[in-house]
């Protein structure tokens, strides 16, 4: 169904519906040439609702000019669009970058990086507003770069989360990011292959939970994984390759582990095409050392590693057309020596059917081609649930205990929509699962936004989407659809007949607009009308696929083997789940749209951050944009509607009271602090009204019924604010502490000189004066020095009014118009110390200092006084009571050092009268020194 709502009058935005490329409409084709005209302009939008008129044409152009200057990333409002190089660029992923984003106090402000979105979602975490969990949906076609994208945010949360540099505890967790990461090279190794498409694509999905503590810190992940396409371990496609695994094995192994896994060089294995073909990952080194450090020690290796063995030398295996003539050749002794399982055993299970009648069995031969497919089985089904083991054992090793994390951010990343000339159900789960995407991206983003726009009563000419709930509805509803169709199918007891199953599709699914059939075809097949395109599924095999029937005396046989691994793994396999025919209960569509079911359910608790991974040719050629085949990848995602929407509307939407709580601190009239106060609407634009300055920001914020809606930019502009006035606040606390402490000090002082004149007087007139005499005078010194103590520490923070006293004129404004409610405004507990150099933190681990070579002499003199070890390059700094909460310090110009920090931090004038210190931000304070 398509919901045809208002097309918006913003100027220039054509939907693309209307605005089919050929047929420009004279007056837009007259702004898009006139955009377009100022061709050195284009590479500058930096975020595509900037650009205008939005159409297709714009969108391309500004790509493809960002592309041409070498800038890989994209704003498109919501989204992060995300363009494959297709080769490494130097810099763009570096830790020193990482940190750059990272400690940024806007990292939006910088330039468009996936590292924005990371920040973004860790903030989030940081900030526990709910959702507190995160997903990034990394989305795009095959090659497009979705697992590079992934990785990258793999490793920029091992860096800037990493729980290692808490130093009690380094042993232990200092491996926990590692391991992370080092989960990355085997599930590769397993699970990728060299397509056509790409050298490296997975051929699973993956969504990879990073579970953090209290503190924001990675403490552990686990990995769920979707529809691994086993079939490609005993057929690959036409110049494709099979998993790199086997790769990697005949081309890194010893030759003791050749002769070990019975693999001698130069044999041909039949289910290892293109072997001469080499691609970056045949690295078997490197997935044996992620291996080990992941704990899957020698033998357990071998036993793998002796598996995968067996299956390439069981794809030698050829069968005659007379079973009779079928003699266990030596390519099965070999294989069964491999799985360690007897030969003779091994070559019945092949060769012979089982059939059960009644309590009686009877053996039956198998033709030729029964045999071969028993043979592919028994390599899919090995190699299937060898996988699943290795998921499972890298959870084990990664995950941590529930009791030691509270907030996840997950990493989704799935096959991207697919169309080949043949389609299967491989083909049709994959389009479904996008098709679901698709579906919460468009709820999350554009029907919320629209929806909630209508209820809090704002004005808003609507966008017309695309709502995919009917090809949903077609693909996997409840009643009649494609899957409860082919599971019905599948169940039957007899061979299935695809043309009698096409004919049940048509008369079941006539109604449905999204299926569809070419009456003239010869092959049986239906074509389905995705959001990204219509796509042929061919019948043919469709059945079989969904039965994914395993025979059961294959399973028998493999569980009497003396591979501990091979053992354990079908033995633990749920045989419960099996038909005494070897069907699974459970059909591939049923299990695959559960799991998905409940990979929706976290998304929807999560917020979602969206990347598309967009390839620019399908060469994978570097540095080569196509713009025909950019422009279907950009429609098939609905980015222009997208950024058309951000870009019209207000993508930030808080509730009154939160918006007060939040903000309310940068009114210039106290009157506004009262919650009853805020919570209405008058009283918020009221408040709007003065806090703004001008006019000028009239069109980035909305006040709704209960909803203050606000666009990206008015966000940003009020952060500022409040980050200032927080800077100040802290600044006004450390100046009262300090006054404080100062007070303390001269009434110890002066209590201390009076006691000690008390007991010099008693000592200069013992022996004239009586013992209860001298006690009076102590006991009342005692007793005046207490009380001035005690009124001192009454009068403490809250009296920020006696500031004005204090050498802080550019404060006092702030002090008089705020007074001590600005005390309260901080929302974390303030902790204060006196320390020498002033600078109370929030609690921090410690701290990593980044020194360049310029500035470093001059910058030494400055470390040397805040007491930090100063040396070239990169280290560590073990926590002090200086460090604390510190996230990074850098070397600035003219012998100064900027110290950034994880939180606000509080500090009080430095009085050491080299060392000036300044705030320049809400979390970062500039210390110089005078050389
Ligand atoms: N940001 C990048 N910088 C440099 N090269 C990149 C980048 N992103 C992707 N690539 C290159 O493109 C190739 C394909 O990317 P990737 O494997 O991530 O695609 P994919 O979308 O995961 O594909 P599939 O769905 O087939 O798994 C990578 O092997 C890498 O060479």
């Amino acid at each position: 169904m398509i919901f045809i709502y208002k097309v918006p009058q913003v100027k220039g935005f054509v939907h693309k519906d209307q605005f089919p490329r050929p047929n420009l409409n004279d007056s837009l084709e007259g702004e898009i040439q006139a955009f377009l005209t100022d061709e050195d302009q284009l590479h500058t939008y930096d975020d595509l609702t900037k650009v205008n008129p939005v159409t297709p044409t714009t969108v391309l152009k500004c790509l493809q000019a960002r592309y041409n200057a070498r800038v890989f990333y994209t704003h498109a409002g919501c989204t992060l669009v995300a363009l494959n190089p297709f080769q490494p660029i130097p810099d763009l992923y570096s830790v020193d970058v990482m940190k750059e984003y990272h400690c940024a106090p806007q990292p939006q402000e910088l330039k468009p990086h996936i590292f924005i979105v990371a920040e973004e979602a860790y903030r989030n975490v940081q900030g526990q507003l709910e959702p507190v969990n995160q997903s990034l949906v990394v989305s795009g076609e095959s090659g497009a770069g979705k697992t590079w994208t992934s990785r990258c945010l793999m490793k920029y949360y091992a860096t800037v989360a990493a729980s290692s540099s808490v130093v009690k505890s380094q042993d232990i967790v200092g491996r926990i990011e590692r391991r992370v990461l080092d989960s990355n090279p085997i599930m590769e190794a397993f699970g990728n292959a060299c397509t056509l498409r790409n050298n490296n694509s997975s051929r699973f999905g993956k969504y990879i939970q990073l579970q953090l503590d209290r503190s924001q810190l990675l403490v552990g992940a686990s990995v769920q994984t979707y529809l691994l396409e086993k079939t490609r371990v005993a057929c690959q496609p036409a110049n494709e390759r099979n998993f790199h695994i086997y790769y990697q094995m005949i081309k890194g192994a010893t030759d003791e582990q050749r002769k070990d896994w019975k693999m001698p060089c130069g044999q041909h294995f039949v289910w290892l095409p293109n072997a001469e073909k080499t691609v970056e990952e045949d690295c078997f080194h490197e997935t044996v050392e992620a291996m080990v450090h992941l704990g899957i020690n020698a033998e357990r290796q071998r036993e793998i590693f002796r598996i995968l063995a067996g299956i390439l030398q069981l794809g030698n295996v050829n069968f005659s057309p007379s079973t009779d003539e079928s003699q266990p050749c030596n390519l099965e002794e070999q294989a069964a020596e491999l799985f360690s399982i007897p030969t003779e055993e091994l070559q019945l299970a092949l060769r012979v059917r089982t059939l059960k009648a009644g309590k009686q069995s009877v053996l039956k031969p198998c033709s030729q081609t029964e045999c071969s497919m028993r043979r592919d089985c028994l390599a899919k089904v090995i190699y299937a649930q060898l996988f699943e083991w290795l998921v499972a054992f890298i959870n084990n090793s990664i995950c941590a205990d529930k009791s030691m994390w509270c907030n996840f951010i997950g990493i989704l990343d799935v096959y991207g929509f697919e169309c080949f000339q043949l389609n299967n159900l491989e083909q049709l789960c994959i389009n479904y699962a996008n098709e679901k995407l698709q579906q919460h991206f468009v709820a999350h983003y554009l029907r919320a936004q629209q929806e909630e726009y209508v209820s809090e009563g704002l004005q808003w000419s609507f966008v017309k989407y695309q709502d995919n709930q009917s090809c949903l509805d077609l693909i996997e509803g409840s009643t009649v659809s494609v899957f409860s169709l082919l599971n019905e199918e599948s169940r039957l007891n007899r061979a299935s007949d695809c043309k009698m199953f096409r004919v049940r599709l048509e008369k079941e699914l006539c109604d449905n607009v999204n299926i569809s059939w070419d009456k003239f075809s010869k092959v049986p097949h239906f074509t389905v009308a995705h959001y990204a395109g219509k796509v042929n599924y061919q019948i043919q095999g469709m059945v079989e696929k969904n039965k994914d029937p395993v025979p059961p005396e294959l399973n028998s046989l493999l569980q009497k083997s003396d591979n501990s691994l091979l053992h354990q793994i079908f033995t633990d396999k749920e045989t419960d789940n099996m038909t005494s025919k070897g069907l699974s209960k459970v059909t591939v569509v049923s299990k695959f749209k559960n799991s998905l079911e409940s990979l929706m359910k976290i998304l929807h608790t999560t917020t979602p951050h969206y990347t598309r991974c967009i390839k620019p040719n399908h060469d994978c050629k570097p540095l080569t944009f196509k713009k025909e085949e950019v422009i279907m990848q950009l429609e098939a995602c609905g980015i222009v509607e997208t950024i058309h929407i951000s870009a019209a509307g207000f993508p930030i939407r808080i509730p009154f009271t939160s918006f007060l709580q939040r903000y309310g601190l940068i009114a210039k009239y106290s009157n506004f602090q009262s919650e009853s106060d805020c919570a209405s609407k008058y009283t918020l634009s009221l408040y709007l009204s003065h806090c703004l300055d001008s006019d000028k920001h009239n069109s980035w914020v909305h006040c709704g019924r209960t909803k203050v809606f606000l666009t990206q930019s008015m966000v940003n502009l009020l952060e500022d604010q409040r980050n200032k006035i927080l800077s100040q606040c802290a600044f006004v606390i450390q100046c009262c502490w300090l006054r404080y402490q100062r007070r303390r000090r001269q009434a110890r002082r002066k209590s201390a000189t009076l006691i000690q004149a008390a007991v010099r007087s008693w000592l200069v007139r013992k022996q004239v004066q009586r013992w209860n005499r001298a006690a009076t005078v102590i006991q009342d010194t005692w007793r005046k020095w207490k009380a001035l103590l005690k009124s001192l520490a009454e009068a403490e923070l809250d009296d920020a009014k006696d500031l004005e006293e204090e050498n802080v004129p550019e404060l006092n404004p702030v002090i008089r118009e705020r007074g001590s409610v600005q005390l309260s405004t901080l929302q974390e507990p303030v902790t204060v110390r006196g320390w020498p150099m002033g600078l109370a933190l929030a609690s921090a681990p410690s701290i990593t200092v980044s020194l360049t070579a310029t500035g470093f002499q001059k910058m030494m003199s400055v470390m040397a006084s805040l007491n930090l070890p100063s040396r070239r390059g990169e280290y560590k700094v073990e926590p002090n009571q200086y460090t604390q909460g510190l996230a990074s310090i850098r070397a600035q110009p003219k012998g100064s050092v900027k110290l950034h920090y994880q939180r606000s931090p509080l500090l009080y004038a430095d009085r050491q009268p080299d060392l000036k210190s300044e705030v320049t931000g809400f979390n970062e304070i500039l210390l110089e020194k005078t050389l």
